[in-house]
């Protein structure tokens, strides 16, 4: 019997999440049935999407997501002790997973090829996916392009800027410091700048004079509708998430935007990574080999230890991730 620790979620949350909305459970583990993985969770990952999806489960529920780990004890013969999986059974240090289980979302670590495991939740896991999909088959970006991308130097946007820069266009990010913007130029960015203190529509006009082509969103609000406002003739928005509203309780105003919409006949188009699901794998090939190329980079915000997986979340909702916020258990 293994002795494994999890994180529930007792309480909607309202606002910023807070400690108390969490619990930390300490349970037994059952032993293992037929089709059933034991596993011990090395690198855990923190994500926007667990505050965006809150209201959706009726509470108490498992914290959901993405975490990567070795099989300690295996019934499935597809997944033998030793091997490395990726699984989205959460805030966990041990776990039962079934691979044929479509909640559980369990999948071999891709061949890393070297890179850090903690890649498999980041660069070379959704969010990754999530970038290269959004962008590629939304945005559908041309050589000689703009792009713009918010949310920059998170762990979709610093992905998407520089696949962006990978096929030829100009880029431009919008983050929350001077220092993620000095980080994004190091990148590659053309321009980067930190929404809190620019006047974005001005540094918008000087940056990109001739329009942009695709706008890669992550944030939502007013932001979005001024870089929106500031697009070409069919123009490509990606709309990935609009974290600036996560924790809002009460609707912002809008900025009408259907009169850009009409007039500049622009595509807008919400998207969820799991359209393309089948093919995360040609993904995660294509980023694995931009990285090992040096065309890419990634960095990581790591949190060290299971009791501070709710400051690791909560940071990251706050801005204090430069690259991918994970957690180390
Ligand atoms: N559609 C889909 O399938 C998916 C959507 N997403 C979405 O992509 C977006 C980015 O996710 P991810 O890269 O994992 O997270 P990040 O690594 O980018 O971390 C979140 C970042 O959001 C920024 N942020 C926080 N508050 C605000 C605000 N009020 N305005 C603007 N930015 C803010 C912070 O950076 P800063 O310092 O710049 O403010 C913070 O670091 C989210 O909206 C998420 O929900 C993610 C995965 C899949
Ligand atoms: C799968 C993730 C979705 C969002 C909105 O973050």
């Amino acid at each position: 019997m293994v002795k494994a620790r999890k994180y529930i979620v007792k309480q909607p949350f309202v606002g910023l999440p807070k400690r108390e909305d969490f619990e930390i459970v300490e349970h037994q583990l059952p032993p293992i049935k037929n089709g059933e993985i034991l596993v011990k969770v090395e690198w855990v990952s923190v994500d926007p999407y667990m505050r965006a999806y809150n209201g959706r489960f009726p509470t108490p529920y498992d914290q959901f997501g993405f975490n990567v780990g070795t099989v300690q004890d295996s019934k499935d013969p597809r997944y033998p002790v030793g091997r490395k999986v990726v699984t989205h059974k959460g805030w966990c240090d041990y776990t039962i997973a079934n691979a044929s289980s479509e909640t559980d979302r369990v999948y071999k670590l891709p061949d890393l090829k070297g890179l850090n495991e903690s890649l498999a939740v980041g660069a070379v896991g959704m969010p990754g996916a999530t970038a290269y999909f959004g962008l590629l088959e939304i945005c559908k970006p041309k050589a000689g392009e703009t792009v713009v991308v918010t949310g920059a130097a998170g762990a979709v946007g610093t992905v998407v800027g520089q696949i962006a820069k990978i096929k030829g266009c100009t880029v431009i990010g919008f983050a929350g410091t001077d220092e993620k913007c000095q980080w994004l130029q190091s990148l590659g960015f053309d321009k980067a700048f930190n929404y809190k203190t620019v006047d974005a529509s001005k540094v918008l006009k000087e940056a990109a004079p001739s329009g942009i082509d695709c706008y890669f969103d992550n944030v939502g609000g007013e932001l979005s509708s001024i870089i929106i406002s500031q697009m070409n003739v069919r123009g490509r928005v990606a709309v990935c998430g609009s974290i600036s509203a996560y924790n809002d309780t009460s609707l912002p105003e809008a900025t009408i935007l259907q009169t850009y919409l009409v007039f500049k006949q622009l595509k807008i188009e919400g998207f969820i990574v799991d359209r393309w699901l089948g093919q995360w794998n040609v993904a995660f090939a294509d980023i694995i080999g931009w990285i090992k190329s040096g065309k890419m980079k990634t960095q990581e915000h790591v949190t060290e230890g299971f009791d501070n997986i709710y400051d690791a979340f909560v940071g990251m909702l706050q801005g204090e991730n430069t690259g991918k916020a994970v957690v180390k258990i």
